[in-house]
């Protein structure tokens, strides 16, 4: 039988499906390409397709022995989902409404499904506990907790389990330095720094230097994406051994703030880095950092970078080898 992933073109997705392929399972990838590269699957059965479209999807379950499902397709970007609400329900929530309508169908009653710690919003403790309150700054986060409540009554009705992931902020790039994260245009602030060290673009802005943190700028947890990938095997078979479903938050328990990753990235890259104060970035909050004891402790996740310097230099390994990405 089969696991299907669905962007799985797409940066964690890519990595994920690698992981998944070295420990044999046969794999399903399904992607629009709209943010995804077909040459960052590197290897299983590729669908060119849209999640939106229940048609294509009925087919690819028609076709396929599928048995679960990791479910990463989604628009991600916390700045463009206050500008753009309604685009990110309507990918976020009716890729995932379909779904789970088509695995119904099909008697698949396994999913894992990419949440993040923007469900959270403003965090009243740090590090933050699943059992926390959830009260997003920002539409892109709604649409994942929206999700969640989707999956929590899809178990109760329907007996589909799931494990909902929130990982904090996903970087760094495969040891091999084949894959990585590749966006565009890119907005995510490790990336950024990079190109902004290879000379592709002058200077990174830090957005706010007026919050309430060590420094003025944003706190936030980095994991990396191999880490994120294995969590996702992990859980596979928890659900393949009948835990029941469950909410796991995915960092590193440490914070970093905008301008420490900076100086970082000048130590990994020996480069300057010009960096320029901006405005606050709507929809951000302050500080979000993880406690990962739960997946920890019930799934033995065991992150092996736990090192900013060394996630930071495999990110950066990924970028000057592959300059512009995927278009060599
Ligand atoms: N990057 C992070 O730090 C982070 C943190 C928390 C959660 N997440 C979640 O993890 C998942 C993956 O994130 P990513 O950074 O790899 O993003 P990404 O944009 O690189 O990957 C998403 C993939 O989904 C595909 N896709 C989007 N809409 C689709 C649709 N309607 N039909 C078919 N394919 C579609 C895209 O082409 C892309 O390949 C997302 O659900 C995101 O919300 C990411
Ligand atoms: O040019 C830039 C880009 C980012 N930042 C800041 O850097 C931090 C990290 O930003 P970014 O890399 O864009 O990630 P987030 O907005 O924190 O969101 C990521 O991490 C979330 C979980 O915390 C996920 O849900 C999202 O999908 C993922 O994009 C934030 O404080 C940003 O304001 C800058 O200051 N300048």
């Amino acid at each position: 039988m089969s696991v299907l992933v669905t962007g799985g073109a797409g940066y964690i997705g890519s990595h994920a499906v690698l992981e998944l392929l070295k420990k044999g399972e046969d794999v399903i990838i399904v992607d629009n390409l709209s943010k995804g590269h077909k040459d960052a699957v590197l290897g299983g059965k590729f669908y060119k397709g849209d999640l939106r479209d229940s048609e294509f999807l009925n087919k690819v379950f028609s076709e396929n022995d599928i048995e679960a499902v990791i479910h990463f397709a989604a628009y991600s970007l916390v700045g463009e989902s206050v500008s753009m609400p309604l685009e990110y329900y309507e990918n976020n929530f009716i890729c995932a409404l379909n779904l789970l309508k088509v695995m119904n169908s099909h008697n698949v009653n396994k999913i894992i499904f990419s949440s993040t710690a923007a469900t959270y919003g403003e965090p009243e403790n740090i590090p933050i506990l699943e059992t926390d309150k959830t009260e997003p700054t920002n539409p892109y986060g709604e649409t994942k907790l929206s999700v969640e409540k989707m999956l929590k009554w899809s178990d109760t009705a329907y007996g589909i389990k799931y494990a909902s992931l929130r990982y904090f902020n996903a970087c760094g790039a495969d040891e091999s330095g084949n894959i990585g994260e590749d966006h565009d245009p890119e907005s995510h602030l490790i990336p950024i720094v990079l190109k902004t060290a290879l000379g592709q673009r002058e200077s990174i802005t830090v957005f706010g230097e007026d919050y309430d943190t060590k420094d003025g700028t944003c706190i936030r947890d980095y994991i990396h994406v191999t880490d994120l990938a294995d969590a996702h095997i992990l859980a596979l078979y928890s659900l393949r051994e009948d835990e029941k479903s469950a909410i796991y938050n995915l960092g590193s328990g440490k914070g970093f703030s905008v301008k420490e990753i900076i100086d970082k990235a000048r130590e990994v890259t020996g480069k300057k880095i010009p960096a320029i104060i901006g405005d606050r970035r709507p929809g951000d909050p302050a500080a979000l950092v993880a406690s990962s004891r739960r997946i920890k402790e019930k799934l033995n996740w065991n992150p092996k970078f736990d090192d900013i310097g060394k996630i930071i230099e495999s990110a950066w390994k990924w970028h000057s080898s592959h300059p512009h990405g995927y278009n060599k």
